[in-house]
């Protein structure tokens, strides 16, 4: 019979009324809530008239409220700054800064817990608390926190990335994963030969800026887009489609960015009809040119496929396979665009921390060179057949992306029930942001000097590179997140990142930085033996460059 708090206040008031031998008003209630429903229930004045049943009242509502509080799994939550009235922990989750500070780290432990104006947050500042629950425990983490602006009136539910842990979420990772898979990539290896091949020559070019940003930015954009859509490759960075591609980022990207809406703070705003809310029929009508433009563009392949064009993307693995993919067409058209959203910045921002690193580092970039030297010599360029013979290289990327993950706090899971993780409680529904930064500096696992970059730690002694724990997440790839929802475009961007590494880089380094790219470096970017421009001339009449 007792199985609540609420039957242990009863109890403890009923005693107390025994013991006392006054109220026949406070047996009525017992009996009436514990044996017998059919018994009259006093009315409030009888029990404030019965100065005894009153205090038994009392006593049961403290015994209530007492055990409440005492087990309430809300008070294992992990350890958590301050909090303010309403706002609760609000500042602190937008001062970054602070969040990457070992500070924080330091005085709230590897979990720590943040209450986002209600909203519970849990912030994983190790690698190990963040793959116990995002990677081992995938099934309770899986989820993503809801965006009202961005997923659902920008557009419509359909952004694959901000989705549900659900049937749909399944069909189309399934779609992207088959679309990408290590033997789908190797289609793409042409598109990304040529296109390292132009950033190369470009970057070797006397008038080239002096911060080679613009130029990754190009050769990111341009592969992405020639690999989804079969789009020739861009010249410059002012090509039209792209442009309207990139508008499309920003306006995801700020509109999901934390705070940036009220409709994401006050979710009820989203009931408000549109005729009185400005917001939401722009974002209506946003969605409609989105996804106008989307379908234009695989609307061009299909066209292109129809007329006999058989050249491998990413649309096209989609358009060939609709009974097994099961897509919409909006459904489609949103995920295509999604991955240039997803994969452009990243890899060109990851090919600017590499450039950064090599002047950091310069005797890294000796040891690169000579391998390179080693395996591929001097009269030709690498080519992905020479990647597994190229182990230093393959570490040097794994370093950059460890040592500077362009993501600082990766995209946030959201518990789909409540947990426990070492005596500490996780309520449902409360979102998980993996502290990428925190983790891929981790002492425990990279030992004290994980804040130099050291691609050696990635080889085992005999210089291979090393498989098991740092092949998974346990290492180089932590920026690429977690479980289930870990990036899918992950072997995609470690080709790109390959194929177009190996240039010689000399500059000043402007020291750390916390921000996702580096500031601007001053960097000079020249050949390293005579000989290179007939082999770059060579290679772009055989590429037709
Ligand atoms: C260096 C380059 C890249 C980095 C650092 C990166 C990083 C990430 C991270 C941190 C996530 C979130 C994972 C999580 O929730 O735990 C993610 C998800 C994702 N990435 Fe990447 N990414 C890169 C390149 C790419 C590329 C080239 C593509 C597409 C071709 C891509 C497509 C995606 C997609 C679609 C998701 C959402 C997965 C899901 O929610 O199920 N990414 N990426």
């Amino acid at each position: 019979l007792i199985d609540s708090d609420t039957d242990v206040g009863l109890l403890v008031a009923y005693i107390y009324q025994v013991w006392r031998r006054k109220s026949s008003a406070m047996d009525a209630v017992t009996h009436k809530l514990i044996f017998s429903p059919q018994l009259r229930v006093p009315t409030a004045r009888e029990i404030w008239e019965d100065g005894s049943l009153t205090a038994a009242a009392i006593l049961g509502l403290l015994t209530i409220v007492v055990l409440r509080y005492v087990r309430s799994p809300w008070r294992k939550v992990p350890p958590s700054p301050w909090r303010l009235p309403i706002i609760g922990n609000t500042l602190h989750l937008m001062d970054k800064s602070w969040l990457l500070s070992s500070n924080c780290k330091q005085r709230f432990g590897e979990v720590m817990y943040l209450d986002a104006a209600g909203q519970p947050t849990i912030v994983f500042n190790s690698l190990k608390s963040a793959f116990d629950l995002l990677e081992r425990r995938a099934s309770n983490y899986s989820d993503r926190p809801r965006l009202v602006m961005a997923q659902e009136i920008l557009s419509n539910g359909l952004v694959f990335a901000l989705m549900n842990y659900g049937e749909r979420w399944r069909r189309l990772r399934r779609a992207a994963h088959e679309a990408l898979s290590k033997k789908a990539l190797r289609n793409y290896h042409p598109i990304q030969t040529k296109e390292a091949t132009i950033l190369v020559s470009s970057l070797l070019m006397p008038s080239a800026s002096l911060y080679p940003d613009k130029q990754f930015q190009r050769f990111a954009a341009s592969t992405i887009m020639s690999i989804l859509y079969d789009h020739p490759t861009m010249v410059s960075e002012h090509d039209e489609t792209l442009k309207m591609i990139e508008e499309y980022t920003l306006r995801l990207s700020h509109s999901a960015a934390p705070g940036s809406n009220l409709v994401d703070i006050f979710p009820w705003m989203m009931h408000i009809p549109e005729r009185f809310a400005k917001w939401k029929r722009e974002g209506g009508r946003q969605f409609h040119e989105d996804y106008a433009m989307f379908r234009g563009l695989i609307n061009r392949v299909r066209v292109d496929m129809a007329n006999g064009g058989n050249r491998p993307s990413f649309s096209a693995s989609l358009i060939q396979n609709p009974e097994r993919n099961k897509l919409s067409e909006p459904e489609m058209s949103f995920l295509v665009g999604l991955m240039h959203a997803a994969g452009a910045e990243t890899t060109a921002t990851t090919l600017n921390w590499w450039t950064f690193a090599m002047i950091a580092y310069p005797e890294k970039q000796r040891k690169a060179q000579a391998e390179l030297d080693a395996v591929v010599g001097r009269d030709r360029l690498p080519t992905f057949a020479d990647a597994p013979c190229l182990p230093y290289l393959s570490a040097v990327i794994k370093e950059t992306l460890r040592w500077r993950p362009v993501v600082r706090f990766g995209a946030p899971h959201a518990a789909t029930e409540d947990d426990w993780y070492e005596g500490l409680f996780i309520p449902k529904g409360a979102i998980c942001i993996p502290n990428t930064w925190n983790c891929s500096h981790d002492r425990a696992v990279f030992g004290e000097d994980a804040d130099e970059f050291r691609p050696e730690r990635h080889l085992d002694e005999h210089g291979k590179l090393l498989s098991g724990p740092l092949e998974t997440n346990q290492a180089g790839h932590v920026t690429f997140g977690f479980g289930r929802r870990i990036c899918v475009g992950k072997d995609l961007a470690l080709d790109s990142l390959f194929i177009s590494d190996g240039t010689d880089t000399v500059g000043d380094n402007p020291g750390a930085c916390l921000i996702t790219r580096p500031a601007p470096y001053d960097c000079v970017v020249r050949r390293r033996f005579t000989g290179m421009e007939s082999i770059l001339e060579e290679e772009r009449e055989r590429l037709e460059i």
